[in-house]
């Protein structure tokens, strides 16, 4: 693997000039974006900076108002595109699982990947059991999603996103709906997978998480991308006021959550 998020590497995902409003709020303002093969993008901003739309916009879950979105070169929101087979190159994991109640977990890991590579049945399952057994649940395999963890549904949700063999993977805060002691399983999960290569998009509150795992950091308000740079820089050494101030109160007396030394 080359350096990851240099030039030498193809962009997986280009936004350029997005636009996107819900009534008269103006949710993004412009945004363009550049994520490289294999790199791990972390996007982090206060509540309601627009980090989930952003993420939404770039697999067309959202429509846009402005602007284009490039997966692998392809224009995506060309209207001439079937979003069903773009749709199919990206995972995507929400902050609530999302699994399916009434499919086992190999039912729920094995669904999409029938669907989009039209593996049969048994192929489907072997590759999921092979999936399920790198993070320790081959076991839970034949359980239904209400027997498992909080932490255990994400780590299968996002297996289940990452059957399909997706050229990018999209992170919506996964670890927001978990209890703490939960959080670090499924961020290791993460840390694997960003290891293994994977081209990852994450919105996230867990800081000390994006400084370690991330490439680049992506600091989002009002709709707008501030300032963005490497872990160090970004969260070390902001050289916008607005950064500071968000990154300020995360070391406040109160939050739970504080930026690593
Ligand atoms: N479907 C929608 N309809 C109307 N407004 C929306 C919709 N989705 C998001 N918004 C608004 O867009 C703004 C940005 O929301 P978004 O969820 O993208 O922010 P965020 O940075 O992901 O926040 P959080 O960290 O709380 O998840 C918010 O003001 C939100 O209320």
């Amino acid at each position: 693997m080359t350096s990851p998020g240099t030039e030498l590497e193809p962009a997986v995902l280009s936004m350029r000039g997005i636009h996107k409003s819900f009534g008269d709020v103006e949710v993004l303002r412009g945004i363009d974006l550049d994520v490289r093969r294999h790199e791990v993008v972390a996007l982090i901003g206060a509540s309601g900076s627009g980090k989930s739309t952003l993420l939404r916009t770039a697999n067309l879950l959202e429509t846009i108002d402005d602007g284009q979105v490039f997966l692998s070169g392809t224009d995506i929101s060309d209207p001439r595109v079937k979003l069903d087979a773009v749709r199919a190159r990206i995972g995507v994991v929400f902050q609530h699982y999302n699994l399916f109640p009434h499919l086992s977990v190999l039912g729920n890991v094995t669904l999409a990947s029938r669907t989009v590579h039209r593996r049969g049945k048994a192929a489907a399952e072997k590759h999921a059991l092979e999936l399920l057994d790198q993070i320790g649940l081959a076991d839970k395999a034949r359980e239904f999603p209400d027997r498992l963890s909080g932490g255990q549904q994400q780590r299968v949700a996002i297996v289940r996103a990452i059957a399909t063999d997706p050229e990018l993977l999209l992170l919506d805060e996964i670890t927001s709906a978990l209890d703490p002691e939960l959080v670090g399983e499924v961020l290791e999960l993460v840390r694997t997978l960003a290891q293994g290569g994977s081209t990852i998009v994450m919105a996230t509150h867990e800081m000390a998480f994006a400084r370690d795992v991330a490439h680049r950091v992506v600091f989002l308000d009002g709709g707008l991308i501030v300032e963005q740079g490497s872990p160090e820089q970004l969260l070390g050494h902001p050289e916008q006021e607005r950064t500071r101030e968000f990154l300020a109160r995360f070391t406040t007396p109160g939050r739970t959550q504080q930026l690593p030394a």
